[in-house]
């Protein structure tokens, strides 16, 4: 076949599981916990390497920051032969319980961005593979890390979560943010929402974990807010969660 083209790939690196951060600087480092892990290309935002885990060839590869590529991503790896992606991201707390250090895993997102409405109704919920869910939580436990099993929120403005003070419809904003933490969101982030709606119309399984790095609620409520930048954990989480599927699957 040829090349896709967006993410520069054919389905000549034989995976059917696909590791997907949103940062190209997080690839490699996520490849360096496979077996025999080999840079493949770039394209765009687009950075992919595959290496083998368990006798199975697992692909690594960003997806940029947002809906739009991420959806992308995931359409054109379907094409490729992926049928397994698992997102291993960074999200900001909402909920006062969700510390930074902590890892979060989506078994649902809030589609409050533009990507998954051009796939189906808003009604539609953006929900993540149970069995993959329950892989994530499984590998979390294995862990030992301290972790969150809930619904994340996901938008198109970083700066909209941040500063919606400097946004004309930040009154908007801040209301809906309101409202997701009221409904018991856990974290918000920027992909989830369109890569569960993505992998649900191409009939693949997806899921998510996250690496908590900050929480802007509990600094406004004058609580702690330890910052933690590392996604190791979340990765090993992922990676962890790949290989329990395998054996499970096999
Ligand atoms: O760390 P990644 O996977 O990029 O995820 C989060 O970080 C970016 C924003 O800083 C957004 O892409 C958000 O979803
Ligand atoms: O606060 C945060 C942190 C990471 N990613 C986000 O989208 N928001």
């Amino acid at each position: 076949m040829d090349k896709m083209y967006h993410i520069g790939l054919d389905d000549s690196h034989g995976a059917k599981y696909a590791i997907l951060p949103g940062d190209p600087g997080r690839v490699e480092k996520i490849a360096g916990y496979l077996q025999n892990p080999e840079f493949l290309g770039q394209n765009r935002e687009y950075t992919s390497w595959v290496g083998e885990l368990a006798g199975e060839r697992i692909l690594v590869m960003s997806t940029g920051m947002g809906g739009p590529s991420t959806a992308i991503g995931a359409e054109e790896l379907y094409q490729t032969g992926v049928r397994t992606m698992i997102r291993v991201g960074t999200c900001g707390g909402m909920a006062e319980q969700v510390m930074g250090g902590d890892l979060v895993i989506a078994n649902g997102a809030v589609r409050m961005e533009g990507t998954s409405k051009e796939y189906v109704d808003i009604a539609f919920p953006a929900v993540a593979d149970f069995q993959v869910t329950k892989a994530l939580e499984q590998a979390a436990m294995d862990l030992g890390a301290r972790f969150h099993l809930g619904i994340v929120q996901c938008k198109d403005s970083f700066y909209g979560q941040h500063s919606p003070d400097r946004m004309p419809c930040g009154k908007e904003l801040e209301e809906k943010w309101d409202m997701w933490i009221k409904a018991g969101c856990l974290a918000s982030e920027m992909e989830s929402a369109a890569l569960y709606i993505a992998a649900q119309i191409l009939g693949v399984r997806a899921g998510c974990i996250l690496n908590v790095i900050w929480n802007q609620e509990r600094k406004k409520n004058g609580l702690s807010d330890p910052h933690c930048h590392d996604t190791s954990l979340a990765i090993r989480a992922a990676v962890h969660a790949v290989e329990l599927l395998i054996e499970k699957e096999r």
